[in-house]
């Protein structure tokens, strides 16, 4: 799925990519959470994407700094710093959530806090709830229209918690609204390239489900050129459902994986763009959809003008997927209706 795109990519584009990108129109992207572990990588890369003319970071605190110094990078992104009182950057009096967010074509959001070890992405409920209802209800006074990348933890739950936000404002659009489950794209291609001796490059495994252990479902079934024994297969499947806490562990309470979902999360906005600027673009994603039980699934889906235009299906699932698959729907049931109860309740 992400086979052309590599850090190194990122900053050496051919000349015809960049007069191809430049010459589309120019985009604004925000970023709620941009002074954090993963939004100040996120905001460099997206420094670095010349699809953007506006990258707008806000957070509750440092984004003047971060601005300052991303704005020292020579590409064509304007950016700014936008904090809820006094105190952007460039020094304009007054700013908030509102300056980042008006006219925003794209808003990813990572704001709130990360796991330690010990703790489940559904313990940061409490906290991330409030966080992310806070931050769409910006969405909705500021910029309706924009497509939103949930990043912040619980997302099986994040989600939820955003589409009744919107839906009580009275512009929810389901096209705009996505859950970043990228991540767990890039680890699943990222494990299997290693198994199989090959490019991760040049490996697409699909997704689906959510974004929280059981409910990850890598259908590595589907990977050409994969034959695992049936101990491999389950030991890269567990893997990659909780690769989260590989990282949270090692990182030992100072958070969790930050670097390589600042890359997800620059992957997927950049398809987002592609798709907003006249391409079809087909990515995973979690998003309000009729493929299962759950209102809310991830699967690939083609993005394009209007955001996510088609929830694409996602094949045959092998018996040992089908085992998985049934375990997690109640799971991703629970957590989905948890979200919508914090709203409606
Ligand atoms: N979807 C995914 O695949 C992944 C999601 N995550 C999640 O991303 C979130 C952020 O993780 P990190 O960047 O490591 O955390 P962090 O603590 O380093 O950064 C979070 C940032 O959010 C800001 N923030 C808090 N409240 C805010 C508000 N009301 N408005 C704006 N900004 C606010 C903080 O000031 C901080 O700068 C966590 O919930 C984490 O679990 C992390 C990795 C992967
Ligand atoms: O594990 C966590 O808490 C952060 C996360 O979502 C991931 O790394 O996939």
């Amino acid at each position: 799925m992400f086979t052309a795109r590599s850090l190194a990519s990122v900053a050496s584009y051919s000349s015809a990519s960049v007069a191809r990108q430049m010459s589309s129109a120019s985009k604004k992207v925000a970023v709620l959470g941009a002074a954090g572990g993963i939004g100040q990588p996120l905001s460099m890369l997206l420094k670095l994407s010349p699809a953007i003319g506006e990258l707008a970071c806000y957070d509750i605190v440092g984004t003047p700094g971060v601005a300052a110094d991303l704005s020292h990078i020579p590409t064509r992104a304007r950016v700014s710093g936008c904090l809820p009182a006094a105190g952007a950057w460039p020094p304009r009096g007054n700013e908030g959530l509102g300056e980042a967010l008006t006219g925003a074509d794209v808003v990813v959001i990572p704001a709130g806090v990360p796991r330690k070890p010990g703790m489940t992405r559904d313990d940061l409920f409490n906290t991330n709830a409030g966080i992310v209802k806070t931050l769409i209800q910006g969405v909705a006074e500021f910029c309706p229209e924009a497509v939103i990348a949930i990043i912040s933890n619980p997302v099986n739950s994040t989600v939820p918690i955003a589409a009744e936000i919107l839906k009580q404002k009275g512009v929810y659009n389901p096209r705009k609204l996505c859950g970043v489950t990228t991540f767990d794209v890039i680890r699943a291609n990222t494990f299997a390239a290693a198994h199989m001796g090959v490019d991760p490059a040049s490996v697409d495994v699909t997704v689906i489900g959510g974004h929280a252990g059981i409910t990850i479902l890598p259908l590595y079934s589907q990977l050409e050129g994969f034959a695992p024994s049936d101990a491999e297969r389950e030991a890269i499947t567990v893997r990659t459902q909780f690769g989260g806490d590989e990282v949270v562990q090692a990182k030992a309470g100072s958070g969790s994986a930050t670097l390589s979902m600042a890359y997800a999360g620059y992957l997927f906005t950049e398809k987002v763009l592609q798709g907003l600027n006249g391409e079809k673009v087909t990515q995973c994603a979690y998003v309000q959809s009729d493929l299962t039980d759950c209102k809310y699934f991830a699967s690939p889906c083609e993005f394009g003008p209007n955001g996510v235009e088609k929830v694409l299906g996602y094949g045959t699932l092998s018996a040992y997927e089908q085992a998985w698959f049934d375990k997690m729907i109640p799971d991703l049931q629970k957590q989905i209706k948890k979200g919508e109860d914090f709203v409606n309740a």
